[in-house]
């Protein structure tokens, strides 16, 4: 569960300050209730300066998701009730993997027609985010890519997904 803070800038000083979303709270300095990591993975925590490599920073990447009957929200802009087992949807990403290959330009084409995600019409695209953005799995195997590498399939609440992290 989120804890409200969130980094941002304040432009007036140019450096970062924490603001609580919730209790409207901000502060100069890092909530103490917040381990170190806790805070590197806040919204907003690419304003922090150094950090760990890559960690602190955005990055850019487009997925291409199949849902299933258990995904927290069992609808998409291609099927208004989905009705298919996790392994179903495991095994139709299987066989968009195997055809993707290693080409981009074949990953933007299925997930334009295939991907249950609202990006699909964005070629999969899911533009810029920071640590703490995703859910934490999707975050995890997007971070671990380099750029231009796909991820394996990956589960999430949302269905299961494989990643092509762009920038
Ligand atoms: O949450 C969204 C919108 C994601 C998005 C971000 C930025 C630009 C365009 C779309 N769509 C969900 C499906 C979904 N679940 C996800 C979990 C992690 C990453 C992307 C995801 N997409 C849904 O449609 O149920």
């Amino acid at each position: 569960m989120s804890s409200g803070w969130e980094i941002r800038m304040s432009n007036s000083k140019g450096i970062p300050y924490y603001f609580n979303a919730v209790s409207k709270q901000s502060s100069w300095d890092a909530p103490s209730e917040l381990s170190e990591d806790q805070i590197k993975s806040l919204p907003g925590s690419q304003h922090l300066s150094g950090g760990s490599s890559g960690g602190a920073g955005t990055i850019t990447a487009s997925h291409l998701l199949v849902k299933h009957k258990d995904s927290r929200r069992p609808s998409s802009w291609k099927e208004t009730n989905i009705t298919r087992t996790k392994e179903e949807a495991t095994d139709i990403l299987r066989e968009y993997q195997a055809q993707v290959g290693n080409s981009r330009e074949k990953f933007e084409e299925l997930a334009s027609v295939h991907s249950d995600c609202s990006s699909h019409s964005q070629r999969g695209n899911l533009g810029p985010f920071s640590k703490g953005q995703m859910q934490k799995p999707f975050e995890d195997a997007a971070f671990a890519l380099q750029v231009g590498e796909f991820s394996d399939i990956i589960s999430t609440e949302s269905g299961v997904h494989i990643i092509l992290r762009t920038a």
